[in-house]
């Protein structure tokens, strides 16, 4: 069997203009700290949407709102299914969110070390099952059939994502950029709709970050995931995202293209600074030759 065949494509849905995942209002405080202020996001089919912003902005707290990690006191979080269902998402176990299409990866890799990187993606796999415990426990023929589909989707994806000759080390023994893959395979594994990556290129080298980017691209072209991406590194962003959300001090500052965005003085003045404006037009002119 292809990978094509065991790993859904969905790019065929793909259709920019439809927006997957509708932030409307969200309003999120810690007591007297507003940490989420009126944002108002849109996450279209088949997008790759950058959040930026500086440190403390909100944006994991953003994720950690799409998730049902937190919940925020006021606004809307609407998740438009491919299959034409409408889910509020605001309030949801994280559970739930992740079975309804969301899943994500942690700005801190949290991976089971002390389990191989294939088995970590099974477990993962495993989630999509419909075989009961019972099923399972009495080796029932539904169940060895779940078993296997598990295994052959845990190792397709592990090629998919660059780790075929790596599947039975142990994740904790993988190089800090493998780890980062490793985990985006576990994400693809649960078979999302959209895909959050928070800062998914955090402690990786220059050659790392070139195959992340190129990972980024296929999964949303090849498997049709719209992906939500917060990154700090300019030039990641710049390559991959086709457009931007700039986040400051829990506010959306500027939405658009990266270079509209990069233009806006709102982001220039007072967010970028000069010295990030420069790093931004730089990665730009070193996508552009
Ligand atoms: N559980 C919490 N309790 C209290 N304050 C919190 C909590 N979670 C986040 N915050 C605060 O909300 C603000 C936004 O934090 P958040 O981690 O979302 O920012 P960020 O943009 O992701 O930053 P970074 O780029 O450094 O990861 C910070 O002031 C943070 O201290």
């Amino acid at each position: 069997m292809s990978n094509n065949t065991v790993i859904k494509q969905r790019s065929a849905e793909s259709d920019t203009a439809t927006p997957v995942i509708a932030v409307r209002g969200v309003t999120l405080r810690f007591g007297g700290l507003v940490c989420l202020s009126d944002v108002e996001l849109t996450l279209n089919r088949g997008e790759i949407l950058a959040v930026i912003g500086p440190n403390g902005a909100g944006k994991t707290s953003l994720f950690n709102s799409l998730t049902g990690v937190y919940v925020p006191q006021e606004g809307s979080i609407t998740l438009n299914s491919a299959n034409g269902s409408t889910h509020a998402l605001l309030g949801q176990k994280t559970h739930v969110v992740n079975k309804l299409g969301l899943a994500r990866t942690f700005q801190n890799i949290r991976l089971f070390g002390a389990l191989t990187a294939l088995e970590n993606v099974k477990i993962a796999a495993e989630t999509r099952q419909r075989t009961g415990p019972v099923s399972i426990m009495l080796g029932l023929p539904n169940a060895r059939r779940a078993e296997r589909a598990s295994d052959r989707r845990a190792h397709n994806l592990m090629e998919f994502v660059g780790l075929g000759d790596k599947i039975n080390e142990l994740a904790s023994s993988l190089s800090y950029g493998d780890q980062r893959r490793l985990e985006i395979a576990r994400a693809l594994a649960t078979d999302p709709q959209v895909l959050l990556l928070d800062e998914p290129a955090a402690g990786t080298n220059p050659t790392e970050k070139l195959e992340l980017a190129e990972l980024i691209r296929h999964i949303n072209a090849e498997l049709g995931i719209s992906v939500l991406l917060i990154e700090h590194d300019m030039r990641l962003v710049m390559s991959v995202a086709h457009r931007v959300t700039v986040l400051n001090f829990g506010k959306v500052i500027a939405s658009g293209t990266t270079a509209e965005v990069q233009r806006d003085p709102a982001v220039v003045e007072a967010y970028l600074g000069a010295e990030m404006a420069a790093e931004m037009l730089d990665a730009q002119a070193q996508e552009e030759e």
